[in-house]
Parts: structure tokens; sequence; C-alpha cells
């Protein structure tokens, strides 16, 4: 019987790889998956109901009772419960800390979702028809009622948003506004201002509707503006018509301004959530809350969102699948977009990974049918694709890095009115400073790296650990008061630009310039206002946008990662070059890309002027085989972090002692080894690499190994972590 269950087993967000039980009198089945309170060592903490179980290990006597177990609020769902069972298994991480991931912070503490953390709908009372009919004076409360009349039935944290929404709590307060029932969901699937699909898109469109298959996964490689956000809508909204939530993951909080004001300008009566980790918690909690409930249709958001409960899911959709930040590079490292797709399996529901350049993973799988392939080769609105040319710089005298011919091509737009992009990934003044009579330059302190010039606030700062110190008046080696900043970042391209185009006006965009998403937000709409003439830009403004009057990107300083170590650089410059490319001549002014190089004979530079994405992935991917790298192995990386480099080695040495006595006959385990980048915030990093053809074995080694590893004594600065396919090798 439900009530002889006494015990709880608890999953807790403490780095520890096991479970906890507690003492708990009323504890039935429908607790598992809900939210509990319970004493932990001195203090207390909120973990998870994962099982009931009829014995502990633990003895009866030293079993503490839960504080609370949280009633009130939907229990987490078995699959929810699953999906984090198997990241945690996959990735090798406990599953304490796979839940403290997962689970927003406000409801790790099972109190706090109180209603207080509801959204209800908000609308006028009678007191309020009636308070606005005999209307004498005017009065911000009456003011807000004509808005909210205005506006229709909204939400109360919309109702704040209303131009007079301050007076909101008054309103309230005077019984002219109340709470009601959410209005009818029949029309969520409606959509408003949809274009006429192309026949390309329509194709794409028609081919997983009618796939009524469950699972699958759909590849969706289309080129830059041929219009894939429109098919993910048209799916969307044929699934919330069947009355299904969908998921909607995009890489960067950089780029979910311009989507979610799109995709809520198509739903509007659908209640469409955005969660990501710069939010404010109880944003994120409040999110996470509607969705678990099913009052979510779409869920919008970075990685962490693939972690949303969803018990009506229909349908993942994955943008810019390639993109690197899907993929965690610190704590639990999971890739958002592979838990996505094993999620869609799980919930057999289809999932579109979408791209221009899709990851070389990704693209063998539609290569060898395990993906669906699904290709848009034409534009949705322009003519054509951006024509794309090499400046050969070997020859030619550079203006700060610039040459003759993107002068001109600029100067051009600049006449014509169109706006252009000058794309440099790399931000700052320079990359370092330095002293040419003795050789001294800016190193930092705590990192195998240099301090990049920040002219702009006159500081020299780290980019990799965030020290920064100020801009010295002489150098600190030798006294010479003529040090110089070496190189070029984008802040000197932009004060460049000034002095040359003194009439443009030049607009810098980078992590400095867009340091909050709301100066992000203004550069946006300054941008699509037409109020900057030429941009500088890094990768932030690769992806994603959409401005019809930018027809000229110019690309320096690209050569620098054609020659980088890891065997991924080409394919991330490759699609870096693309994306960028690509936001040229969207509309109907024709676009064009001037790429300066020195190399422009090289493959990748031919692969890019020809938009051959495919021939460069083949070509790639022959590469990778011949060289046994993934796609065609499968990678696990220990790495391992210590003061000393010497304690980092010697524990990656014992591991691999470890591992060879543990006979690995289909894998590689190769020597430990420095990290490419050794220092990072005065830590001493090394690697360790280990290899194999299948999956399978990989995993049952390695779920072994690190067990062993956890049970080995290590100094008390060390530590180390598991990176499952990782992405840096
Ligand atoms: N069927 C259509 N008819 C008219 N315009 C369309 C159509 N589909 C998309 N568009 C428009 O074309 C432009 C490019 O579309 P979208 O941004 O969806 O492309 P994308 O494939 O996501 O591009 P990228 O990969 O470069 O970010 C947008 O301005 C969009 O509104
Ligand atoms: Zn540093």
């Amino acid at each position: 019987m439900d009530s002889q269950h006494r015990l709880l087993r608890v999953a807790l967000p403490v780095p520890l790889p096991r479970l906890f039980d507690y003492l708990c009198d009323d504890a039935g089945p429908g607790d598992i998956g809900r939210c509990v309170r319970v004493p932990f060592g001195r203090g207390e903490k909120t973990g998870v109901v994962v099982a009931l179980p009829e014995t502990s290990d633990v003895a009866a006597g030293r079993l503490k009772p839960v504080i609370q177990v949280q009633r009130e609020v939907a229990a987490l769902p078995d699959d929810w419960l699953e999906l984090v069972a198997f990241v945690s298994r996959y990735y090798h991480a406990p599953i304490g800390e796979v839940i403290a991931l997962a689970l927003p912070p406000g409801l790790r503490r099972a109190d706090a979702v109180a209603a207080e953390d509801e959204d209800p709908f908000i609308d006028l009372t009678e007191q309020g028809e009636a308070a606005l009919a005999d209307r004498r004076r005017d009065s911000r409360s009456l003011r807000l009622l004509i808005q909210l009349r205005e506006a229709g039935v909204q939400r109360r944290s919309q109702v704040r948003e209303l131009p007079d929404g301050q007076a909101f709590a008054e309103t309230l307060r005077r019984g002219w506004l109340g709470v009601v029932p959410a209005p009818e969901r029949a029309d969520a699937g409606a959509s408003r201002s949809a274009p006429p699909l192309t026949v390309e898109q329509r194709a794409a469109v028609e081919a997983i509707a009618e796939s009524d298959e469950g699972f699958a996964c759909w590849l969706l490689q289309g080129v830059t503006g041929s219009g894939k956000t429109e098919v993910y809508l048209q799916l969307a909204t044929a699934a919330l018509a069947r009355g299904e939530q969908v998921l909607m993951l995009v890489p960067e909080i950089a780029l979910t301004p311009q989507l979610e004001s799109r995709v809520a300008g198509r739903f509007p009566a659908a209640s469409v959530v955005s969660l990501h980790s710069a939010q404010a918690e109880g944003a994120r909690s409040r999110g996470f809350m509607h969705a678990l409930e099913g009052r979510a249709d779409i869920v919008l958001g970075t990685r962490l969102s693939v972690f949303t409960p969803l018990p009506r899911l229909g349908l993942i959709l994955v943008d810019e699948e390639h993109d690197a930040s899907y993929k965690q590079q610190e704590g639990v490292r999971y890739s958002a977009r592979d838990v996505a797709v094993w999620r869609a399996r799980q919930r057999q529901v289809p999932v579109v990974l979408g791209s221009a350049t899709p990851s070389l993973e990704s693209w063998q799988h539609a290569r060898q049918g395990r993906y669906r392939a699904l290709q848009l080769r034409l534009r949705a609105r322009a003519e054509a694709l951006p024509r794309v040319r090499c400046i050969d710089t070997r020859r030619l005298r550079l203006d700060e890095g610039l040459s003759p011919a993107l002068l001109a091509a600029l100067g051009d737009r600049l006449t014509r009115g169109e706006q252009s992009l000058v794309f440099l990934n790399r931000r700052g003044y320079a990359p370092v400073l330095s002293c040419p009579s003795c050789g001294w330059i800016s190193h930092c302190p705590h990192c195998s790296a240099n301090l990049v010039v920040h002219l702009a606030d006159r500081r020299l700062r780290c980019h990799h650990c965030g020290c920064d110190a100020a801009i010295p008046h002489a150098c600190p080696s030798c006294g010479n008061q003529d040090i110089q900043p070496f190189g070029r970042g984008t802040q000197r391209i932009e004060a460049r630009l000034a002095e040359l185009f003194p009439e443009a006006r030049v607009l810098r965009i980078d992590r400095d310039s867009a340091r909050t998403r709301r100066q992000w937000e203004s550069l946006l709409a300054r941008i699509a206002a037409g109020e900057a003439d030429i941009l500088v830009g890094t990768q932030m403004m690769a992806k994603g946008h959409d401005f019809p009057q930018l027809t000229l990107v110019g690309v320096i300083g690209a050569d620098a990662s054609l020659h980088a170590a890891d065997f991924r650089a080409p394919e991330r410059l490759f699609q870096q070059l693309m994306q960028v490319g690509g936001r040229a001549g969207r509309a109907h002014l024709p676009g064009e890309v001037l790429i300066q190089t020195e190399y422009p004979e090289h493959p990748l530079y031919r692969c890019l002027v020809g938009h051959d994405f495919d021939r460069f992935a083949s070509s790639e991917l022959d590469a990778r085989e011949e060289a046994g790298f993934p796609p065609f192995s499968f990678q696990v990386m220990l790495r391992a972090d210590a003061p000393r480099l010497d304690d980092a080695l010697d524990f990656l040495r014992h591991a691999q002692r470890l591992a060879q006595a543990h006979p690995p006959d289909t894998l590689r385990v190769f020597d430990p080894v420095p990290m490419r980048m050794t220092r990072l915030a005065r830590r001493e990093r090394a690697q360790l690499l280990v290899e194999a053809d299948a999956r399978a074995p990989l995993q049952r080694f390695v779920t072994e190994w690190v067990e062993l590893l956890r049970a080995q004594r290590i100094p008390r600065e060390l530590r180390w972590q598991v990176d499952v396919d990782p992405l840096e090798v």
C-alpha cells in the first residue's frame, strides 16, 4: 500500500555521484518527481524525489526526515527524470550536478515557487469598467485601464510593461483589475503575416509534416537567407494547431531578441516562453513552471532550455545546429543539440536541425541516411547569393590592415547609401602591447595569454581570466616611453575607418560595445533603422541577422585560423565566414563579400568563393577519415588542472596506467600532454585523450574508469573533469 512507503530517494544538487534517502511519513508514488527540502550537513537543500525505495543502505537510526515535500506544483514527469539520468550517464556527471543545472534555482528552493511566481492573465473588472465609464478626471490608473482595454487581456508581466504599467499595483488595489482565466487557446496556432512559402520551403515543410513516423531527425541545410526560420515557424504552426508544444533552441542569447519578436508576432495567442541563462531567477522559474504545467506553447531558448519539461511536446527545432555554444564547456559538458536529438527519440517526435553550414557530424549522418536531408538551395527573397572574392594581400600596401580594394568598396557603399560590415574576430584595440627596445610584451600574469589593449577605456585586459590593469606610460621592464600596441582589433579598425571616412557613421559591435542585452538590442535597432553606415563587428554579427541594407561584408584577419592546430579549426572558419558572408545582400540589393588573404588559392577559400559547402565538407571528411578523427572515431577527454603542472600531469599518468590495466583493446589511450593554453587563471592544465571506433565500448570503459578515478586520493588543489565528445582537442 502506498501509505506504507516511508522512504524517499532524493537527488540533491551536490557534486557526488549518489542519491540520498530520507524519511517521509506520508510519501506516495505521486511524490516521484517532486521537489523536496531536506536537511543536509549542517544546512538544508532542495532536491528531486527520484524513487520510493523499500529499504535503505543507511541504518534506520541515521535516516533523517524530510522538511517539506512541495506538493502544490506539478511533479517533474518521468520522462524528465529519464532525461536527467541519461545526461548524467552519458556525460559521466553526478546526477545531482545535472539536476542543479537543469532545475532553475527558484525551484530548487522548494518553498519559493509561491503564487507570486505565477503570471496570470489580467483584465478589467466590472468596477474597472464602471470607473472608466464615469471617468471625470485623468489618472494613471485610468490610463492603464484604457491601455489594457486596447491591448486586450494580458499577462500580469505584460500589463506592468504597458506605458502606465507602474500604476498596476494601485489599480489592482482599487479593484479595477482582476485575474481572469486564460483566453481560449483555440487560435494558438493561427498565424499572422506568414509569407507564401517558396517551392523549396514548402517541400521541406510538407516532407516533415507528412511523415508521421514519430521520431525522425531532419537536417535542414539551407543557404544563408533561404528562410529556414520560416520553415520552423510553419512547422510550429502545425504543431500548435495539433495542441502540441514546440521547443526551439537557438545558439546564443545574442540571437534571441530578433527571433523572440518574430515568434511572438507570428503567434499572438500562443504562450511563448523564452529561457536563457542570463535571465533573472524568477523569470526562469516561471517559464519552467509554465512549460511543466503544459501552459507554455512555445519554449524558445539557449542550450539550457533543452531541459525544460514539456508534457505536450510535439516538435523540436535546433537553429544553427553547428554552433559551438550548444556545447557547455564547464561543469556538465553536455551538447544541447545531441541531447535534443536524444529527447526527440525518447518522446517519439520529429527534430529539425537547421544550418547553412551543418556540423560535419550531422552532415555525415545525413549522407549515411541516419538523418533525413532537406535542402534549401535558393534564397527566399534575394535574387542570388552574394558574390565572394578573395583579395590577395601579399603584394599590397595595407592601411591598418585594410586593402585599397576593400576601402574602395566601402566608399562605393557609402555613396549608394548602403551598409557595410567589416568582420574581424578580435575585439579590443590591439592583441598585445610591446616594447620595441627591450622586447617586453604584455603577458597576463595568470594565463598563458597576452593582455589585450583596450584603448577605449585605457586598460590592458586578459580575455581569458578577465584580470585588467591600466596601460603603462612606459615599458615596465626598461622604462622606454615608446611602447606600442601590436596587431589589430575591432577598436583600432573602427578608429581608422572613422578617420578615413569622416562622413560615415561607424558602429562597432562586439562584446565590449554590447555588454548587456539592452545595449545589444539598441545596437541592433540602430542598424535596422539605418543609423549606421559601416559596422565593425566580431562573430556576434556573424549569425542570424537580417539587415536588408547591408550589401558588403569585408573579412580581415581570417588567415590566422587557417593554420590552427585543432582539427576542427577549418570547419569552424568555413562556417564562420559563410555565415558572416551570408549577411550581405539578403533583400533586393546584390551582396558582395571580400576576403583579404595571403592564401587566395587555399581550398577552403576556393569552396567559399563557389558557395560550395558540400565540396568543403566532403574533402574535410576525407581528411578526417584518413586521420581517424571524429566522426570516424569517438573521443573522450580527461582534463586535469592544478597550480603545478606536474600535479596535473602526474594525475593523468596515473589515470593512463589505470586505463591500461583495464585492457581496452579497441581503445586508444594517448599520453597526457599540457593543454595548448596551458595556464588559465593561475592554474596549469593538461589533458589525456581516449579514442575508440565505436561509442558503446568507449562508454562502458569510461564508466568504469571514472569510478576508479573517483576513488583515487588526489592532491587537494587538483581538479579533473571528463569531456565526452569534446569540441576542442
Ligand atoms: N517565403 C518567403 N517569402 C518572402 N520572404 C521570405 C520567405 N521566407 C523567408 N523570407 C524572408 O527572407 C529573409 C531570410 O529568411 P531567414 O532569416 O528565415 O533565413 P535563414 O535561412 O534563417 O537565414 P540565415 O541562415 O542566413 O540566418 C527574412 O527577411 C525572411 O523574412
Ligand atoms: Zn589571464
